[in-house]
């Protein structure tokens, strides 16, 4: 695991991406400040799911690096890279469970899959980490097609959390819930983060939610047809004059 102790978990360096003739990022130069809660705001189609890929090391740049825990990400080569995204526990739209494994072992798989962890290790890692999300012991047994929405999403983030990362990403963690089942959602992202800051924890969230954006998030980076248009502590945010900032605060 990485020791890396710099200001920015993540550096986009002339950040540039093309898909044949179209240009979906555009230079981007800034960093993700380590042990905070950074989301990428903006309306459909402005380049925050590519921007994320890249912090994955999914998608290569046109121009630029991407620079992750001092490291240029896209500069490993395959076996590398699959290691160094053990630094990345990540939570997707759909909660992305396997369908046919209980919430037990899709939270086990991880640990199974990297680790050398024996049964009894797994069993105290797999069910500490299911109760800091609130899943008990009973619903631990459950199929996600058991499980609420919520409660997928729960499950999720334990999942994401087995391997102790440096980084959680979160792509639209929160659409298809309820505005109740949202902000649980949310408060339970914060609280994990929480726990977890003293080590450099960083949260990337990307989002659509204005409110819960400017509820949860430290740092807001707005972006705007393959630009950061700002990007700002929260208190900042509120008070920007920027025409387009204003624009989507008052919708
Ligand atoms: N593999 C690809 N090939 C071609 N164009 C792509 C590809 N991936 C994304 N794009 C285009 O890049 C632009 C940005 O897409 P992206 O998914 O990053 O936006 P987004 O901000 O995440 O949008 P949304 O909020 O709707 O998910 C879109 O116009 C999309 O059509």
């Amino acid at each position: 695991m990485s020791e890396f102790s710099g200001e920015y978990s993540v550096e986009f360096k002339g950040l540039t991406k093309k898909f044949g003739d179209s240009t979906i990022l555009y230079n981007l130069n800034f960093g993700i400040h380590r042990g905070k809660i950074t989301t990428i705001l903006g309306f459909s189609g402005a380049g925050k799911t590519t921007l994320m890929k890249h912090i994955l090391g999914l998608v290569d740049p046109t121009e630029g690096d991407v620079v992750v825990l001092g490291t240029a990400i896209n500069k490993l080569g395959e076996l590398d890279l699959r290691e160094f995204r053990r630094n990345f526990g990540m939570v997707f739209q759909y909660a992305a469970l396997f369908d046919f494994l209980s919430s037990y072992e899709n939270v086990a798989f991880p640990l199974r899959e990297f680790t050398k962890m024996n049964e009894e290790e797994i069993r105290t890692k797999v069910m500490g980490l299911l109760e800091s999300v609130g899943i008990s012991p009973e619903a631990a047994k459950r199929l996600p097609s058991e499980l609420s929405g919520g409660m997928r999403k729960r499950v999720g983030l334990a999942r994401g959390l087995a391997l102790d990362p440096h980084i959680m990403l979160y792509d639209e963690p929160t659409s298809g819930l309820d505005p109740i089942t949202t902000h649980v959602v949310y408060d339970l992202m914060r609280d994990t983060h929480r726990r977890n800051e003293h080590r450099g924890f960083t949260s990337i969230i990307i989002s659509h939610d204005i409110h819960a954006t400017l509820k949860y998030s430290d740092y807001i980076v707005f972006m705007e047809k393959g630009r950061v248009v700002e990007h700002l502590d929260v208190e900042s945010f509120k008070k920007s004059e920027n025409p387009v900032i204003r624009r989507f605060l008052e919708l």
